[in-house]
């Protein structure tokens, strides 16, 4: 990846999150299952979604500074299958500190969400679920999968691209994401899942995430192949149990 791509803010987020460095130990997680979660969802009629706790991010304005426990638990009571939560500080207001709160706080299955470059930033958090960004890793996407999964760490690889899905395929990911937003422009299309996800072959459960504000976004994802979604700031943004219900029960 040419760094140069990038839009000025994802540039010093990875310069950031190059000079964060590791955990003391290496970490070892019994984790909540998002198959099984996603799974349930389905069955009490409810589309399968990841809420985002994401205080703030290059593209929102403001911070919410409401306790992240609070909306979690907001989360949670909307319907949400499981979390995601920021822990990148400089840029999203995240903290380890937060996603470890959340996840002794709720029963569903928590996604560690985060620039992770190298196998020592896996080191640094236990949750049930970490992203693995094809676009950053390069090469390196094959060894931290199995990096983090030696750890007992579900994974899920980000990709935006048909070139990038592919080779999320080919390392054996099992949950894709297709990003909407281009990390180079930071603008987001939600054609952009719609170009992608046909070529994901069956086996695969596919993620639809950002720019899904309203029900006919997630209906259309649901058209377009999603099986689940990932959502933050529409959630974010008022109501946060209000908001999740919303999108959770958008086939009625
Ligand atoms: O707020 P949105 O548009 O619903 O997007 C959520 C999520 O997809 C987005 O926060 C995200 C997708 N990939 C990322 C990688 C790092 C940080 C954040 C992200």
């Amino acid at each position: 990846m040419n760094a140069d791509e990038m839009a000025p803010e994802v540039r010093s987020i990875l310069d950031a999150a190059r000079d964060r460095g590791g955990g003391d130990g290496r970490v070892s997680v019994d984790p909540r299952s998002l198959a099984d979660a996603f799974a349930s969802a389905e069955a009490d009629g409810r589309v399968p979604l990841i809420a985002e706790v994401k205080p703030t991010s290059p593209t929102t304005d403001g911070e919410r500074r409401d306790d992240p426990v609070d909306l979690a638990r907001e989360m949670v009571a909307g319907g949400a299958a499981a979390l995601s939560v920021l822990t990148e500080p400089d840029h999203f207001g995240g903290s380890v500190e937060t996603l470890e709160r959340v996840r002794a706080a709720v029963d569903v299955p928590v996604l560690r969400k985060d620039f992770l470059l190298d196998e020592a930033a896996l080191d640094v958090a236990e949750a049930d679920v970490v992203l693995l960004i094809a676009r950053f890793l390069g090469d390196d996407l094959e060894p931290m999968l199995a990096a983090a999964r030696d750890r007992g760490f579900q994974v899920l690889v980000e990709t935006h691209t048909r070139a990038e899905l592919d080779r999320a395929v080919a390392a054996g990911a099992e949950f894709i994401g297709v990003n909407n937003r281009d990390l180079a422009e930071l603008e987001v299309d939600l054609a952009t899942f719609e170009s992608v996800a046909p070529t994901a072959p069956e086996s695969v459960t596919l993620i639809a995430e950002s720019g899904i504000h309203t029900v006919d976004d997630v209906r259309r994802m649901r058209t377009a192949g999603a099986d689940a979604l990932l959502v933050g700031s529409a959630i974010m943004d008022g109501d946060v149990e209000q908001n999740t219900h919303r999108l959770t029960h958008a086939r009625d």
